[in-house]
């Protein structure tokens, strides 16, 4: 053995055989193909045959394979992969499975991806973060459905580097032309959907044959093994070292007051004490003070690396701003095109309030009934209403704020972003930015001189959104209008919506469907956040049926400026009230979706005020109210 082995390094000098781990780069791929392509048993092969697997996983993988493997005395190792035996049974894996392998030249993260058709999901999320994509082809079948949807996701994601693997050579007798034949293919439809080059490798993951040795039974093949391209290929980071410098702000060290830096990663570029740098959005410029890292500071640091940056001048800048290249900063705007990939059961709302992330920016944003949908499988371009599971269209988002970003094709890390639903905290869409939309590009936000603030303090109180919510006649206009002519009595400047004032004019065009009372209680949170703007107290009384609206209107203003008061009216006592005769109507079925009925309500879990109106009365409400409000008052004061 020579001493150059890892296993002679591990037994001499384990701290040198650490040393070499530690500097070796790293590269990130994934696999797409589907079970019967061999795709397990690829990776299963690569984990032995660059000896990284431990020694007693390995007895464990020969006594599984003996007992339920599918290769005879041989070793399965598809066993290696398939880790859980609910999915070995399915015969499918459902998860990404991220994997840890290495050789003397590199170290690898494997991301595994299900072939499995409803899973474009998972491979979106492994695909995500990787720098080289094996697509699995069995050379018996050649190009299917299935390797044009998971070469177009992985270029979709912005993978540049693409194997083709041309699996189970064995099975056609390592035939050249038949080769040549899947590649001239595969090569035709890579060209219509973008992909400008790819390395095919003609391989068998189950007898090894090109995978970690050059197999002698294809001399015609004079390319790399499969492991000796994936040791050699080029990784990004050189390109993303060669792009404008960029540093999202992920937070602001201030330990003390003669210190303060702005932390994070860099996700490009290049920077250096000196530089000239603007701090996006606020266009704001200045120069690189020090850089300072674990150790001291550093007279240079380049893309991937964490540091903390000290500016020449006292500037604006906060979490999920952007420290850019003066000279080529990215782009800031709050509407803008993208590809969404729909990852949740739910479908799309369109118009819904959902948190949009991207790197370390959080802001509500809306989503707009797609442009248009994509067959995976075909790539054609589909009209559609909405974005399903495992759905992928082009949409356009509006932000309620400017977001720092740039199109994903120049870069991952201000490009790509997730949505989040507001009521479950789930992650229900990734999505890729193309552009920004240019009318947003042409609105500039006015700077202005009589601010918010110097609204409300001419008024001499502080803006509130008294938001009362409640089933049709449960009482909710009755006890907003006794609260605002107690408010008017007191001096307090207020102002009610209701449905008089809106339904019949701002929002006469909406109906009563689920996307036409969305849309209603977004435009009404918008009017309410304006008047709040201008220092009032507005209270509005609409049934607002939906969670996620009325926390989104939450979110919209600042801490405790939102009150929720929920009027809690059983449907039983508010029938039988049944004010306007709705209720025997919607009964009768001559109302579509009424609320309580035939449309839902959704309760809220800790309003701020709850009213009982089976045990408390309109006027005691209203006082009540109305002391909770002055009674905040007196602690701002
Ligand atoms: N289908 C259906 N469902 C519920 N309500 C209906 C419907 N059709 C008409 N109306 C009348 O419209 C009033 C509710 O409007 P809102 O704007 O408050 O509704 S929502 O917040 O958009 O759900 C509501 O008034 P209130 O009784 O004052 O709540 C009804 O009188
Ligand atoms: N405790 C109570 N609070 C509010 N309204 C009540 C109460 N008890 C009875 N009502 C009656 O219920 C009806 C509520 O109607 P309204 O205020 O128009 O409801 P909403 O605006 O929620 O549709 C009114 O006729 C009101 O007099």
């Amino acid at each position: 053995m020579s001493a150059y082995t890892p296993e002679a390094l591990i037994a001499s000098d384990i701290d040198a055989y650490l040393d070499t781990h530690a500097n070796k780069s790293m590269l990130r791929f994934i696999t797409c193909g589907s079970v019967d392509d061999g795709k397990s048993t690829l990776i299963g092969r690569l984990l032995y045959d660059s000896k990284t697997i431990f020694e007693d996983q390995l007895a464990a993988l020969e006594a599984d394979s003996r007992r339920v493997g599918t290769q005879g005395q041989n070793i399965d190792f598809a066993l290696l992969v398939d880790g859980l035996a609910a999915e070995r049974e399915q015969g499918i894996t459902i998860d990404v499975a991220y994997r840890f392998f290495s050789t003397e030249k590199r170290k690898f993260i494997v991301a595994d991806t299900p072939g499995h058709e409803q899973y474009t999901r998972n491979m979106v999320t492994g695909a995500s973060t990787a720098d080289l994509a094996v697509i699995l082809i069995d050379a018996r079948k050649g190009v299917l459905t299935q390797t044009r949807r998971h070469s177009y996701l992985a270029h979709l994601v912005g993978i540049r580097e693409i194997v083709l693997a041309v699996n189970k050579m064995d099975l056609v007798g390592h035939d050249e032309a038949r080769f040549d034949a899947i590649v001239a293919d595969y090569r035709a439809f890579a060209a219509s959907i973008g992909i400008d080059r790819f390395t095919a490798i003609p391989l068998s993951g189950l007898t090894g044959e090109n995978v970690a040795t050059q197999a002698t039974t294809m001399p015609w093949y004079t390319g790399l093994p499969l492991l000796a391209h994936l040791e050699t290929v080029p990784i990004d980071v050189d390109a993303r070292q060669a792009q404008p410098f960029r540093l999202p702000v992920q937070w602001v060290n201030r330990p003390d007051l003669d210190f303060r830096g702005f932390a994070g990663m860099i996700a490009s570029g290049t920077v250096r004490p000196g530089d000239s740098v603007r701090v996006v959005p606020s266009g704001k410029t200045t120069t690189v003070a020090r850089i300072v890292a674990l150790g001291g500071d550093l007279t240079e640091a380049v893309a991937g690396q964490s540091v903390t940056i000290v500016l020449a001048d006292e500037v604006d800048c906060s979490r999920g701003d952007v420290i850019a290249a003066a000279d080529a900063p990215p782009e800031a705007a709050d509407q803008f095109l993208a590809t969404i990939v729909w990852m949740s059961d739910t479908p799309l709302v369109p118009g819904r309030g959902y948190q949009l992330k991207l790197g370390t920016q959080v802001v509500g944003a809306t989503v707009q009934p797609p442009r248009h949908i994509v067959d995976v499988n075909t790539q054609a371009e589909l009209s559609a209403s909405t974005l399903a599971l495992n759905d992928i269209g082009v949409a356009e988002v509006y932000a309620d704020r400017a977001i720092v970003f740039e199109p994903y094709a120049d870069g991952a890390d201000l490009g790509g972003f997730i949505l989040i639903d507001r009521a479950t905290n789930a992650t229900v869409a990734a999505g890729m930015i193309g552009s920004a939309l240019r009318r947003a590009q042409n609105v500039h936000w006015q700077s202005i001189d009589v601010t918010r603030e110097a609204h409300a303090a001419q008024k001499g109180q502080s803006p509130r959104i008294l938001w009362f919510t409640g089933l049709s006649g449960s009482g909710k206009s009755t006890i907003a209008n006794l609260v605002e002519k107690k408010l008017f009595a007191l001096g307090r400047h207020s102002f009610l919506l209701d449905g008089d004032n809106i339904r019949h004019g701002l929002n006469r065009d909406l109906d009563f469907t689920e996307a036409g009372r969305i849309e209603n209680i977004r435009r009404i949170g918008e009017v309410a956040r304006l008047m709040a703007d201008a220092g009032l107290i507005v209270l509005t009384a609409f049934i607002s049926p939906f969670r996620a609206e009325r926390d989104m209107v939450r979110s919209m203003v600042a801490p405790g400026e939102f009150v929720e008061i929920f009027v809690d009216t059983p449907l039983a006592s508010a029938e039988a009230r049944d004010v306007k005769g709705l209720y025997a109507k919607a009964r009768a079925g001559e109302i579509a979706d009424f609320t309580g009925i035939s449309s839902p309500y959704e309760a809220p879990q800790s309003p701020d005020i709850r009213i009982d109106t089976t045990r408390e009365s309109p006027e005691a409400a209203a006082e009540r109210i109305v002391e909770h409000v002055i009674g905040v008052w007196s602690y701002d004061l």
